[in-house]
């Protein structure tokens, strides 16, 4: 891929909103950016979805830049990548760190498709010209906040709502929110806040016809969620306890969800993200793509993941206003009536802008080759 030189950026950017859930609150996005240059002075993006503290995951934002200087940036530097597929192999002897594989991954995979003169959709086999989309809500603090957040995404054309759930704020919270809104489509997630104690909390929220419950039990665990999909009736969906092709496998023979959230980041970059696509689109689990409160780079990856064929839920790609005053890409991603239209100019198909890059960036390092 005639590599030059790799670029890391770490950014601090304000959210148009708080974000809560289960397990805290979010208003500045803390993240990364990898830019890989060839020798034409072609530009390959990727982001490190990692937050500040390590709370939805082990993983978090200095750890991903320590693992990306230290180890994945050099190892990358030092071999002939001719094609992404290629860094899985690369990075396979470091454990874990799959937010930080997948930002350097997925720069090669936007610089490799630019290089090809094609869209990343069209290289990763994407069909989809245009992607349903939903949006994730946060839990607020009173029910009557919660609902008009609903109203307005549900008047902006959102294809599905997702509430954030949590002890004491569930049962009760989804049974306003239906006698408000009976027939939207709507899903809750939990990020993990519960165990088998629960179960009779879980089984409540099993009379609403949620559309899912995501990530009900431990990050780690899929056993015990096996045993609570076989107690109710609404889909059980996996989100923290997929890493890999492997936990996909494992989950879906033991029965443990009927639903996976895709999200790039959190599976260690695009070619393990389709591998279990297709896994999963042969043992018929739909998947849909997740969020991580990306800007417009992790945004257009996730797009073009979206595309294909078995993404056939809405994700939680919502529109780059829902997150930012301003997004680092142009065009922004604008989701019209709940509907993304999928980029077919070469790459990711948004350009970046450096001005708006530079102006959030808090600490920036070249690796010369
Ligand atoms: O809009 C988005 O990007 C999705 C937001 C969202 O639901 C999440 C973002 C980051 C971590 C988690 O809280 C989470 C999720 O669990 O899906
Ligand atoms: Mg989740």
């Amino acid at each position: 891929m005639d590599i030059s030189e790799i670029i890391l950026y770490q950014l601090k950017m304000k959210m148009k909103h708080p974000f809560t859930t289960s397990f805290g609150t979010e208003q500045d996005r803390d993240f990364l950016l990898v830019e890989v240059k060839d020798a034409s002075g072609r530009s390959g993006w990727g982001e490190g979805v990692a937050s500040e503290r390590p709370l939805y995951s082990e993983e978090f934002t200095q750890q991903s830049w320590m693992m990306l200087e230290q180890f994945l940036i050099p190892e990358a530097m030092k071999q002939e990548i001719s094609h992404p597929n290629d860094l899985q192999h690369t990075f396979k002897p470091y454990k874990g760190n799959y937010m930080a594989k997948s930002a350097l991954e997925g720069a090669m995979w936007d610089l490799y498709a630019k290089q090809q003169e094609k869209s990343l959709s069209s290289m990763l086999g994407g069909t989809k010209k245009q992607i349903e989309v939903g949006i994730s809500l946060g839990i607020e603090e009173n029910i009557e906040e919660l609902l008009a957040n609903i109203r307005e995404k549900v008047a902006e054309g959102y294809k599905r709502i997702k509430i954030k759930i949590k002890p004491g704020k569930d049962v009760d919270v989804v049974r306003e929110v239906r006698k408000h809104f009976p027939d939207i489509p709507l899903m809750v997630d939990a990020n993990s806040a519960y165990t088998l104690d629960d179960i009779d909390t879980l089984k409540a929220l099993d009379t609403f016809h949620l559309m899912m419950i995501e990530q009900p039990l431990a990050a780690d665990d899929i056993l015990d969620h096996a045993t609570l999909q076989k107690e109710i009736e609404t889909p059980v969906c996996l989100d923290e306890s997929i890493h890999s092709y492997e936990d996909a496998r494992k989950a879906i023979a033991l029965g443990s969800c009927k639903i996976i959230n895709l999200k790039i980041g959190r599976v260690g970059g695009l070619t393990e993200s389709k591998r279990i696509h297709d896994l999963c689109e042969q043992a018929g689990i739909p998947l849909w793509c997740g969020g991580m409160l990306e800007s417009g780079v992790g945004r257009a990856h996730n797009i073009a993941i979206a595309s294909l064929a078995n993404f056939t839920l809405p994700g939680d790609t919502a529109s780059s206003s829902r997150y930012w005053e301003k997004d680092i890409i142009n065009p922004e991603v604008v989701a019209e009536d709940g509907v993304l239209t999928v980029n077919d100019a070469p790459g990711i198909g948004y350009k970046v802008l450096k001005d708006e890059v530079e102006k959030h960036t808090i600490r920036k390092k070249q690796f010369k080759k």
